[in-house]
């Protein structure tokens, strides 16, 4: 039911910054089918460290019995630029050097995933994209792609994002770098450099995703003679563990300068006019306690993005919720939906 491919983009891709990349591949995966009107697709745009494969990492949203399932709909994800699940990344072969990149890997932002997965939907031959959902650094970029090219976006949801990324979140994003450069082995050019400081950066990122309630709740101790060895130690190291047995330290660097760089402003008139081109039929969601992405950032892109939707869902785990909250999810975007074709019936009614 899930199909996963890699495109070869044939020339060289231009970045933002004007430098180029030979032999760029975008992986992606697929689950169901393009309709005949080929207006079933569902486009994902995925957060920081995860990867095409979105019934995995988005299950309860997505899957065989869910909102988004593939009897119904095209549903496409796809890597982004410089993270290693498949796409172009630091680790890729230079092909002027015959050497992986690693730092001399070209910078890259946020626009650039679109640029990127533009391409990809070209060649897919996807005209219209009927959703186009992301989290997070996901939601970034789907912010970008509403105004990069309104007319290719029926409806957009943006979930824990922002136009701009704050100075709070570039600070946590900042501290984690410096965890991974402390590592001196990230310099040595090997597959897995820094990667004792990309377990501390993990360590540090945690702290950003969840709340003092989602610790206390499941890190609390049983026992009240302990003075070392606390489970909410034991949990950051384990977290740290899993993400670099996954994950390398080069393109969550790359990434995490990425995420810097977002502001819709950027070249435009300002961030509040550049969201003014959005054309899509918007909705955006927070997650209350969500303290690296504060619900008043969702607030300001609702207030600015014509006739947007708000809704606010309860989570304990804080930013993190936008991962693990399917029921909410699934129930305001599935009353979204509804409303949208609800709203479209009587715009079609008006005008014949
Ligand atoms: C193969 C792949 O590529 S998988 C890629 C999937 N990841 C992504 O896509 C990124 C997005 N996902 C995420 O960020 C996360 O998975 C989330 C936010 C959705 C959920 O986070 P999780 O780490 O799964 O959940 P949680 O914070 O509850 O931690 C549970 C884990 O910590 C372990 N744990 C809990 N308490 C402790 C402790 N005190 N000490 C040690 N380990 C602990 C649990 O045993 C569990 O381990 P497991 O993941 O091996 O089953
Ligand atoms: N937990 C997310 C980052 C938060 O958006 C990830 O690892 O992709």
């Amino acid at each position: 039911m899930s199909t996963a491919s890699t495109y070869h983009y044939p020339k060289q891709f231009k970045l933002e910054s004007g430098k180029k990349i030979r032999n760029l591949q975008i992986a992606y995966q697929t689950y169901g089918q393009l309709n005949a009107n080929k207006d079933n697709v569902i486009w994902v745009c995925h957060a920081l460290t995860a990867n095409a494969d979105v019934f995995e990492w988005w299950e309860g949203l997505f899957g065989e019995n869910a909102l988004f399932n593939p009897e119904d709909h095209y549903i496409i994800c796809a890597n982004v630029l410089g993270s290693n699940y498949g796409t172009t990344n630091p680790l890729s072969t230079n092909s002027v050097t015959g050497l992986p990149y690693y730092l001399s890997f070209p910078q890259f932002t946020i626009r650039d995933f679109v640029s990127a997965h533009q391409l990809l939907a070209n060649h897919l031959g996807i005209d219209s994209i009927k959703l186009l959902i992301g989290g997070s650094l996901g939601g970034q970029q789907a912010v970008e792609w509403g105004i990069i090219e309104p007319s290719r976006i029926e409806n957009l949801i943006l979930v824990a994002t922002n136009a701009v990324h704050s100075p709070w979140g570039i600070a946590f994003n900042e501290s984690q770098r410096l965890a991974i450069t402390t590592d001196r082995t990230f310099y040595a050019n090997r597959p897995d450099g820094g990667s004792k400081g990309l377990k501390t950066a993990r360590s540090i990122a945690l702290l950003s995703y969840r709340t003092y309630n989602a610790y206390g709740n499941t890190q609390v101790e049983s026992v009240n003679d302990k003075t070392d060895h606390f489970r909410a130690s034991s949990y950051q190291n384990y977290q740290g563990e899993k993400l670099i047995n996954r994950f390398n330290a080069y393109s969550y660097y790359y990434l995490s300068k990425a995420m810097d760089s977002h502001n819709v402003g950027r070249n435009r008139k300002s961030i509040a006019e550049a969201l003014k081109l959005i054309t899509a039929n918007t909705l955006v969601i927070g997650i209350e306690n969500d303290f690296l992405f504060p619900l008043s950032e969702q607030k300001y892109l609702a207030d600015h993005i014509k006739d947007a939707q708000f809704a606010a869902i309860h989570s304990a785990y804080g930013h993190d919720g936008f991962l693990i909250e399917t029921n909410a999810l699934t129930n305001i975007i599935g009353t979204f939906i509804k409303e949208s074709r609800n709203r479209k019936i009587i715009k079609l009614q008006h005008t014949a």
